[in-house]
């Protein structure tokens, strides 16, 4: 152990792991709490990173989490996976198939005496109360990964490793999982390494976000921020978001519309399932929804109109540019014509009015 109560908690994973023609080399130095994302290519090491953290891959280095010490090979120091205090979720559910959900949760639950989450309350936090009886065979694939999910939280994890655990379902029982996810790492004090090459799941979930590439680190940071660095691939072409984190102002029934303070100002959107007001919020905002203009807009249907800087412009397909913006402390992103860049002669700089159409609640 070597643990220091003052200090914040982190994970350190300093990995190198080689197969054949594949190596991984990362020394990564994480938050210890939120969700993490492993992003990246098919290929670049994501799953082999997970495996190796948890030791399920015999990698070279050095592992701890939150001043726990799993593996430290200088010192020949090495923990078994049945000793690293995680869970694990697969991309497919492996549930015991002759157990009930109930009975496969509680097989989950090896060490009770230390429980950090009451399998009553993971049960209530996965919806999965009234599947307690039920065999695994009768399970739609979203029920199985829930079950499997509480199983891995049964087990009072200081880690939740999450392998693509929404890849196998269709599009509808991703949407319906989804904000389980959600509302699990709000309501737990649980770090989450989650593992998908899927960008609106990240968006949604991940507050930080490692961007790996050839079994190496490409980038890593706060998911916003990388999110809309022009440097990286995600922020290029049709399917570039920003994520805008905010709360919930006002909403007006009759127009269902909420307002969400952020800290370039206010953004409104169409809603019918608003949030309380005071609620902590992600919008996901489409590069393609933003358009620039260098006054405020008179007598214009669209209703967000917010100050921003330009800070940097990238070619983004024929005849189109990314535009990098900051308004106050939060990245967007504009997906504009070349000839609209050239007319309002954007630099790194400018002063803009972002005017942005399609907001919608992460969730
Ligand atoms: N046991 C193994 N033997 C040989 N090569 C392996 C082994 N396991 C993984 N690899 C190789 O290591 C590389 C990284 O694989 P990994 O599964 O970690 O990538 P990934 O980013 O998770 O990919 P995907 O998104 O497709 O799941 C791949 O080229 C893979 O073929």
């Amino acid at each position: 152990m070597n643990s220091s109560p003052s200090a914040e908690p982190r994970i350190l994973a300093q990995l190198r792991w080689q197969r054949q023609a594949f190596t991984l080399d990362v020394d990564l130095d994480l938050p210890g709490r939120g969700v993490t994302a492993l992003f990246g290519p098919s290929g670049c090491g994501k799953t082999s990173c997970l495996r190796a953290i948890a030791g399920l891959e015999r990698a070279q280095g050095r592992v701890a989490v939150n001043g726990q010490l799993w593996q430290d090979d200088s010192h020949g120091h090495w923990l078994p996976t049945h000793r690293r205090t995680l869970g694990y979720v697969f991309q497919e559910a492996s549930l015991f198939s002759h157990l009930t959900v109930q009975a496969n949760i509680a097989y989950g639950a090896k060490r009770q005496d230390a429980q950090r989450v009451a399998i009553p309350q993971a049960v209530e936090l996965l919806g999965i109360g009234p599947l307690m009886q039920r065999m695994p065979s009768g399970l739609s694939g979203g029920e199985r990964q829930r079950v499997a999910i509480a199983r891995a939280l049964a087990s009072s994890p200081q880690l939740l490793l999450m392998d693509e655990p929404l890849a196998a379902l269709d599009a509808q029982r991703k949407a319906e999982v989804l904000p389980y996810l959600d509302r699990l790492q709000r309501a737990l004090d649980l770090p989450i390494l989650y593992v998908s090459h899927a960008l609106d799941e990240v968006a949604q979930l991940a507050d930080h976000l490692v961007l790996l590439q050839d079994g190496r680190v490409r980038a890593e940071g706060p998911t916003d921020i990388l999110l809309s660095r022009l440097d990286l691939p995600l922020s290029h072409g049709e399917a570039a978001a920003a994520v805008v984190s905010g709360t919930v102002a006002s909403h007006d029934a009759d127009d269902h519309l909420s307002t969400v303070l952020f800290s370039g100002g206010q953004l409104q959107l169409v809603t019918t399932r608003p949030r309380p007001v005071g609620t902590d919020v992600r919008l996901r905002v489409p590069a393609s929804g933003v358009s620039l203009a260098l006054a405020a807009p008179a007598d214009s249907s669209i209703l967000n109109s917010l100050p921003a800087r330009v800070i940097g412009l990238r070619e983004d397909g024929p005849g189109l540019v990314m535009v990098a913006l900051q308004a106050g402390e939060t990245p967007l992103l504009a997906r504009i014509t070349q000839r609209s860049a050239r007319h309002l002669d954007l630099v790194p700089g400018s002063e803009v009015f972002a005017q942005v159409k399609g907001v919608a609640l992460l969730d």
